[in-house]
């Protein structure tokens, strides 16, 4: 019992009743009651429909001048096609909503009028029931939906929807396919180095059906509609079926998101993902080497995922994709980051997985046009996508306060750890994985430049992570040297163990990105080349590695450094230092940057051991030899252009 004078009455003592100001007439609630008589009836008052936000008449496309009902009856039977098996022949009878109803009965209502009665054909278990479609869900549906569903969803402190990708934390390469055909076998690039392994027609079917069986044999399946390339000529429509919110929501944050007068006309997709990623491949599939298959059929404008649930794996898949559309186009693909400067500079960030084109082309002081898939046209560089895909490891808020901001509300962020009372994301944290993530819609950056493109660029900046601490922090390319190493597509990354010290591995991918070409690397080379030239690009090589020894004696280059260089490079003031040539790579070096040490510019004159320098650079230019060797039977522009790249290479 309290004591007394906490001012907690002895439950014995009778409460006097107090005549309130209600009871006196005067309601005392100043806002009013509610105008519900149940508790359900006050649940329905919560939830309304939002009217599309551009009214449908006048509107053209695929369904214009359609009433919503027969628009509505037509999208969902262009989502039964998509599900379509092939070999029934029918597509399963689609239904808009949640199965679990309640929560969704204002969409249940809606649709319960338009589901598809498709002729059966043959009667299976799987064409007497629906598949719950839902469809382009809004974020706050994608929460609830990952929280109530699927395992490892969790909300963080600043109100991020952490998840867990499953068995595979980053892409499967080696189990990357694409259709071979009769058009492919001529056009794509496939054999040595090529990421293209090949599969045969009948097999992508196989594993389709497979893909579509599993898809309709769930309760529900997200669809998502939306767009890549933000230049309006070039824009691509994209269906993505996938069985989780997660990946709805990855994707919803990735593509472009369509307006709803958008998404009322977008009639039948240019490509369909199949992402059935929770359900492995047959193994007695023939070409199957491991329960992951990433399928790209382009010319049935289809991929199909099984075995992985690593949702940068439809990103990347979407952006191969592009690198077969858009060369078709006279369009370069381009595997960079992209900003542009208040006077309209425009920069591309070209580099392998973990160099800095998210980090660096997000700038405070620029507009982000995009942090890695462009297209370069006629007439400008547009972002393919429609948002960013963070590394997030050691993310901090000081080196990085953009990034850290956009981990908000909507934002997807896999595999990190977090306390489980706070919520508060510990980015240090490798547990799950070290390649954690932050996927959020560009617009979640406040300098983005939406509409997401820009004038040509001035600066072509390639970034390599060398681990061996040899290349310079920053050298001016000449155009061959630019193309000799876009062409080599060099960083050397340290994989990361708990066993120590490891040796940094040379790792060469063509254009930057070998895993995402569809055509030979000199095709795209040829075309960046001829571009860069046609616009007076200038070509950079900015070392974001290390400096003053290799991985283990030396450091990595401090990012305010990089920053600084970058500054310099855009503002032009880098163009007029005075610079020195460096033995073996011929690299043209700088004097002098303003706010970065003297004494790295120069990597000799970091090294304290220069016996060990020479060594380690006559080791890379090695590497760099070896690996260019596949090359040197090409063509890459005109002649004398050929010539001039096989004679840019290092010497020595
Ligand atoms: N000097 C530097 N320049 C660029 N990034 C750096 C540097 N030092 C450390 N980093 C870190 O390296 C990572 C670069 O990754 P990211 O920008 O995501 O690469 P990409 O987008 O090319 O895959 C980030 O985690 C960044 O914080
Ligand atoms: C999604 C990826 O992109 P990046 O590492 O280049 O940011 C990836 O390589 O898996
Ligand atoms: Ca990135
Ligand atoms: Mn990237």
């Amino acid at each position: 019992m309290a004591a007394n004078g906490t001012g907690v009455t002895s439950p014995r003592t009778p409460l006097k009743s107090i005549l309130t100001e209600k009871a006196k007439g005067i309601p005392n609630d100043s806002a009013g009651t509610v105008k519900a008589q149940t508790i359900e009836e006050l649940h329905s008052l919560q939830r309304k429909r939002s009217a599309p936000n551009t009214p449908l008449q006048g509107t053209t496309g695929a369904f214009a001048n359609l009433s919503e009902d027969e628009r509505q009856r037509q999208q969902l039977q262009s989502i039964s096609a998509s599900l379509a098996s092939l070999t029934r022949g029918t597509g399963p009878k689609v239904i808009r909503g949640d199965p679990g109803g309640g929560k969704y009965q204002a969409v249940l209502h809606v649709a319960r009028h338009h589901h598809i009665d498709a002729p059966v054909i043959s009667v299976s278990d799987s064409s007497l029931k629906f598949t719950h479609v839902l469809y382009n869900l809004s974020p706050g549906e994608l929460y609830e939906q990952a929280l109530k569903y699927e395992k490892g969803s969790f909300l963080t402190s600043t109100g991020a929807l952490a998840t867990l990708s499953g068995a595979k934390t980053g892409r499967s390469p080696r189990d990357k396919r694409v259709v071979i055909d009769d058009t492919t076998q001529d056009e794509l690039w496939w054999g040595k180095g090529s990421p293209n392994i090949e599969m045969d027609e009948h097999t992508f079917m196989v594993n389709r059906e497979r893909a579509v069986d599993y898809l309709n044999s769930l309760d529900k399946v997200f669809v998502n509609d939306q767009f890549l390339n933000w230049d309006p000529k070039n824009r691509i429509k994209v269906r993505i079926v996938s069985c989780r919110a997660y990946h709805s929501l990855f994707m919803h944050n990735m593509c472009i998101r369509p307006t709803s007068e958008e998404l009322e006309n977008f009639g039948t997709p240019d490509f369909t993902i199949y992402n059935a990623g929770q359900f492995p491949c047959n193994r007695y599939t023939h070409y199957m080497t491991s329960s992951t298959s990433i399928d790209i059929n382009l010319n049935r404008k289809e991929m199909v995922i099984l075995g992985t649930q690593y949702a940068g794996e439809m990103k990347k898949g979407l952006f191969s994709l592009m690198h077969y559309l858009m060369p078709k186009r006279h369009i370069l693909s381009l595997h960079s980051g992209c900003n542009m400067g208040k006077d309209g500079d425009v920069a591309l960030f070209f580099g392998l997985s973990g160099t800095g084109k998210t980090t660096l082309s997000t700038d405070h002081n620029r507009f982000l046009i995009g942090d890695d898939e462009h297209c370069w046209s006629d007439d400008c560089v547009s972002n393919i996508e429609g948002g960013c895909y963070a590394k997030c490891i050691d993310l901090s808020k000081e080196k990085e306060p953009d990034i850290w901001n956009a981990i908000k509300f909507g934002t997807v962020l896999e595999n990190v750890v977090f306390d489980e009372q706070t919520r508060e994301v510990d980015y240090t944290d490798k547990s799950v994985t070290e390649n954690t993530r932050a996927a959020y819609p560009i617009e979640f950056i406040p300098n983005a430049k939406i509409p997401c493109f820009g004038p040509h660029p001035k600066n072509v900046i390639l970034l390599a992570c060398d681990a061996f601490g040899v290349l310079p922090p920053v050298s001016k390319l000449s155009l061959a040297q630019t193309m000799y190493h876009f062409i080599s597509g060099y960083t050397a990354l340290v994989a990361g163990t708990v066993d120590g010290i490891k040796e940094p591995t040379a790792t060469f991918s063509a254009c930057f990105g070998a895993a995402f070409l569809i055509l030979h690397p000199t095709t795209y080379a040829a075309m960046l080349a001829e571009k860069m030239q046609k616009h007076g690009a200038t070509g950079w090589l900015v070392n974001t590695g290390w400096c003053g020894g290799s991985y283990g004696s030396g450091n990595r280059i401090k990012l305010p450094y990089t920053r600084k260089i970058v500054n310099a490079i855009h503002s032009g003031s880098l163009l007029k230092a005075t610079y020195e040539k460096t033995e073996v790579f011929g690299l043209k070096i700088p004097n002098e940057i303003e706010g970065v040490p003297k004494e790295i510019l120069r990597p000799e004159n970091a090294w304290a051991d220069k016996e060990a320098y020479k060594n380690t650079l006559l080791k890379l230019a090695g590497l760099f030899k070896n690996n260019f060797e596949t090359f040197t039977e090409y063509k890459i522009g005109e002649d004398k252009l050929t010539e001039e790249i096989l004679a840019a290479g290092p010497i020595f």
